[in-house]
Order: structure tokens, then C-alpha cells, then sequence
């Protein structure tokens, strides 16, 4: 690709832009938050169509007109939300809208053998005649991989692919990836998460601001060269917790916690100016246990005090009301108006407690709090007037963090809180939500990646298939530790003991 240019209303996305993908190779595209990667990624299969530019394909000149066009050039994408129907099985959503014709228990054979040639060749963990809803994540995204290769894909675009996946999962993914590549075939790999980089690719593509940077060869860069060249600066990454002395107040106390789905005798203890993280495997209950706390799920049993005071959480509006603040792991629920602008979503959480005096809303105060965040988060937007649809899935997620971080919450509760976020903003995250510690805010943190939990907690409690299964203060936590507990199964534990 050379030569493109793409703009949208009072945005320019992309500007003299090019790429290059050789055969057998992974090419991974990285840029900060709104750098334009998904915009380019768009144009090469078919979504949008460039202002300016040329595409190349084995040295002739093509044109991605429209998604089905780019599928029969050999280009297929995989979104990071799949197009997957839950109610069909593995074999139908493979091969939907292109099922052979026939009575339907041949079809369905048919079906069922075809797909089960393509799930040996990749060497998936899946079955044809499964239904996809009962899927894991990373089941489903195998069955989306399989689906891009009954296009005879060549071309194989993964947006952000690892963003939902355990260690493990990567690992297999990565290894999935190299049989996919042949020497016609080629992955461009979407990603924030540099060590992956390391892993799976062959060259590294940077483009900043809708422009193209450079390119290097993995094995021979460096991952600061590359972020000094994604963010156009040197990264000082030298923010961790401060000490939280250990008679500081419990703000938040938990015993007893069980839902009837997964958890069972939860015990939490939040102290003031803590950062408590939850550590664990997909599917332990860490997120269950955010929610469960919000009362954003129904739960069958709990004590819960603030400051020593018994509460009862039913919604998570209550809990606002409380002074907690939940921010989802979801992307499409992270409680943003998309039609509305970026001064509105980041101050309505706010506006009784914050920005309305004698019963109207002091708009000036919250477009001014909102140009705030947006410096302060980095926010790529052209003003705090754009509406939040337009920006990019990174800085959606920085104006869902902006929400909470303004509401000034007592408590904060943050599922995957830098989940598709580049790495210039993780650091000013970090540095933010240190900064609120200090002020004597606690903060609950889920994440799954663990050098970010090692770094920023006081405490991690580890869990496991829905029972806490260890705790480990700062100093003591290593990751080695961290997975000892999260792959630790309770009942063995009891037995253990025993
Ligand atoms: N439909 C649209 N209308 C207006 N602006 C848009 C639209 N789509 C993208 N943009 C803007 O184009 C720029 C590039 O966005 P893009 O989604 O390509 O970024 P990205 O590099 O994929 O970011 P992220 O890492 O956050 O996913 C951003 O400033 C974004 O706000």
C-alpha cells in the first residue's frame, strides 16, 4: 500500500501512508491510541475506500472495493468483536451464507466434514457440530481463524487478537499463526502488547499519527526502539505503588461473598489509599467479583461494610451512590453514550455532585474538567466536542477511565482498566491512578496481564474457579507465586490441608 490518504469529518486518519506485507511472513502494525492502524486496516479490506493511494498484490494494481470484493483478493480480517452467530455450530458459522445445497442431514454431513478438514489442518481444540455460544473466547476466535481460511485467505489481518486471551491461549494462537503462514501467505498482527511482538512477529511496522514511521526487523530491534518510535519520546516507566501504611482505615470489608453461578466465600478487605489487585485465570471469578460487588449481578450471599458500616449494594447506580465506581471489562458496556460527545460522557457520572449549582448544569465546568482529561489521558480527538463513536477503541476506553477518574469515587473498581490501550497512555494511567492512592482513593484492579498487576498493587489476591486461593503483599508477589495460586484447584487445597 502506498500513497494513502484517508479523512473523516474534521479527522485526518491516514496521510502518505504505506505498507508492505512479503510472502511467509508477520508483519505486526503498532501505533499509539487513534495512530490510525484500524483505519488502514479498514482500507485493505474493503470497509472503507481510501481518498488517495495505491494497493499492490503480487505487483498488480488492485482495488478493495467492499469486504466480499477484498475475501475474493485472498484479504480477510478478524475483527477484535467477532461476527460469529452464538446459535450455530462451529461447521455453519464457518462456512454461513455459502452452505452446500442438498437435503438438510447431507448438508449438515457435508457441512460437519468439511470444517472438520479445516479444524485438523490448523489443529484446533474445537468440533464441528459444537455451538459456538458454549465457546471459549479463544475457541471462538480458532473458528474465526478456520472461517478466514475457507476464503483461501492469503492475506490475514487480526486486530488486537491476544486482548481477550490467558497466557496459555497466546501460545497457542502464536502457534497457530506461524502454521497459517506459508510462503504465499502473510498475518499483519495488530497489537499494544510489545512483548507479543517479540514473539510472533518478523517485522514491526510503526506509524504514528496516521503516518508511517518506520520498520524493523524483530530480531534485531529493541522493544524501546520501538516505542520510542510509536510515541515520539523517551518513556519514563518508573511509577509503582507508595507505601500504604498498614493501620490505614478498611474502607471496604467483604466476607462470605457467593454467587450461585461461580463464587463461593469470597473474603475482600480494601484499606484506604490501597490499590488491591485481583489476580487470576479467565473464568476464576475476578470479574465476577467486581460485578457481584457493584450488585451488577445477583448475589446469594455477602457481608459487606463501608468503613465499618453494613451496606447493601443492589445496582451499580447504588453503588455510585455509595462513592464506588465500576469501570467494565466489556468495551461495548463500558457505560458510554457513542452518539454523544466526549465533554458529555466524561462529565454526566458527575453532574449532580459535581457540575450543577441552583439546578443547572454549569457546562463551562465540564467541558473545562473534560479538556483536562483529555490532555491529561491523551486523548486523541479533535476537541471535546467529537462524538465518542468516532474516536478509536483505545480512546473510547480512555474516556470511560476519564468518567470515573472525574466523578471522584471514594472507590474505583477497574476490570481490565488498559486493556487495547497504547503504551505511553498505560503510563499515564498508571501515574493516575497512583496519584488517586496517594490521595487516599482504594482501588480494586482486575487485570489479566501480570507484570502490570505486580507493578501497581499493594496486595494481589490470587483466585481460583471462583474461591480466593491466595494473598500476597507487594513484596512478596512474584509471578511465579501469582500462578502458583491461580492454577491452584480449592478443592486440592482443602485436601492439602487436610
Ligand atoms: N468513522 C470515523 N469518523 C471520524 N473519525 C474517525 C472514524 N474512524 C476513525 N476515526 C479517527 O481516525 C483516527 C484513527 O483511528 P483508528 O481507529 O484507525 O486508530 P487505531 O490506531 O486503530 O487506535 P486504537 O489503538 O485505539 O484502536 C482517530 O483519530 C479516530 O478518532
Amino acid at each position: 500500500m502506498r500513497g494513502i490518504v484517508k479523512g473523516f469529518p474534521g479527522v485526518r486518519a491516514l496521510q502518505d501512508m504505506r505498507l508492505s506485507l512479503a510472502g511467509g511472513e508477520v508483519l505486526a502494525l503498532v501505533g499509539e491510541n487513534g495512530a490510525g492502524k484500524s483505519t488502514l486496516m479498514k482500507l485493505l479490506s474493503g470497509i472503507h475506500t481510501p481518498d488517495e493511494g495505491e494497493f499492490f498484490l503480487d505487483g498488480r494494481r488492485v482495488r478493495p472495493r467492499d469486504p466480499r470484493h477484498a475475501q475474493e483478493l485472498g484479504i480477510s480480517i478478524i475483527h477484535q468483536e467477532f461476527n460469529l452467530m452464538p446459535d450455530l455450530t462451529v461447521a455453519q458459522n464457518i462456512f454461513i451464507g455459502r452452505e452446500p445445497r442438498g437435503r438438510f442431514l447431507l448438508r449438515d454431513r457435508e457441512l460437519n466434514s468439511r470444517a472438520g478438514e479445516l479444524i485438523e489442518r490448523l489443529g484446533l481444540s474445537v468440533r464441528p457440530e459444537q455451538t459456538v455460544g458454549t465457546l471459549t473466547v479463544a475457541q471462538q476466535q480458532m473458528v474465526e481463524i478456520a472461517k478466514a481460511l475457507s476464503y483461501d485467505a492469503r492475506i490475514l489481518i487480526m486486530d488486537e487478537p491476544t486482548a481477550a486471551l490467558n497466557d496459555a491461549e497466546v501460545a497457542a494462537l502464536h502457534d497457530l499463526i506461524r502454521r497459517f503462514v506459508q510462503p504465499d501467505t502473510g498475518v499483519i498482527y495488530v497489537s499494544h502488547r510489545m512483548n507479543e511482538l517479540e514473539a510472533v512477529s518478523d517485522r514491526i511496522t510503526v506509524i504514528r499519527d496516521g503516518r508511517y514511521v518506520d520498520t524493523l526487523n524483530t530480531a534485531e530491534a529493541t522493544m524501546s526502539q520501538v516505542i520510542t518510535r510509536m510515541v515520539g519520546r523517551e518513556l519514563t516507566t518508573d511509577v509503582g505503588p507508595e507505601d500504604v501504611r498498614e493501620d490505614r482505615e478498611t474502607v471496604l470489608n467483604v466476607t462470605g461473598l457467593c454467587t450461585k453461578s461461580l463464587l463461593r466465600d469470597v473474603n475482600l478487605r480494601l484499606r484506604q489509599g490501597e490499590i488491591l489487585g485481583l489476580a487470576g485465570l479467565m473464568g476464576a471469578g475476578r470479574t465476577e467479583v467486581a460485578r457481584a460487588l457493584v450488585g451488577a449481578d445477583p448475589v446469594t450471599s455477602a457481608e459487606v461494610t463501608l468503613r465499618g458500616r453494613p451496606v447493601r449494594v443492589s445496582n451499580p447506580a447504588d453503588a455510585a451512590g455509595h462513592g464506588i465506581g465500576y469501570l467494565s471489562e466489556d468495551r461495548k458496556q463500558l457505560g458510554l453514550l457513542l452518539d454523544q460527545d466526549v465533554s458529555s460522557n466524561i462529565g454526566l457520572g458527575s453532574l449532580r455532585t459535581r457540575f450543577q449549582s441552583f439546578g443547572f448544569v454549569r457546562d463551562k465546568a465540564v467541558r473545562a474538567a473534560a479538556r483536562e482529561s483529555v490532555e491529561s489521558l491523551r486523548i486523541r480527538t479533535p476537541s471535546e466536542n467529537q462524538l465518542v463513536k468516532h474516536l478509536s477503541g483505545g480512546n473510547q476506553q480512555k474516556v470511560a477511565l476519564a468518567k470515573w477518574l472525574v466523578k471522584d469515587c471514594e472507590i474505583l473498581i477497574i476490570d481490565e482498566p488498559t486493556r487495547g490501550i497504547d503504551v505511553g497512555a498505560k503510563e499515564e494511567i498508571y501515574r493516575l491512578l497512583n496519584d488517586l492512592a496517594q490521595e487516599g482513593k482504594s482501588i480494586i484492579m482486575v487485570s489479566s496481564e501480570l507484570p502490570e498487576l505486580l507493578r501497581m498493587s499493594h496486595r494481589i489476591v490470587v483466585m481460583s474457579e471462583g474461591r480466593v486461593t491466595g494473598e500476597l503483599s507487594a513484596e512478596e508477589a512474584t509471578q511465579e507465586k501469582v500462578m502458583h495460586y491461580a492454577t491452584l484447584r480449592p478443592e486440592s487445597e482443602r485436601a492439602d490441608a487436610a
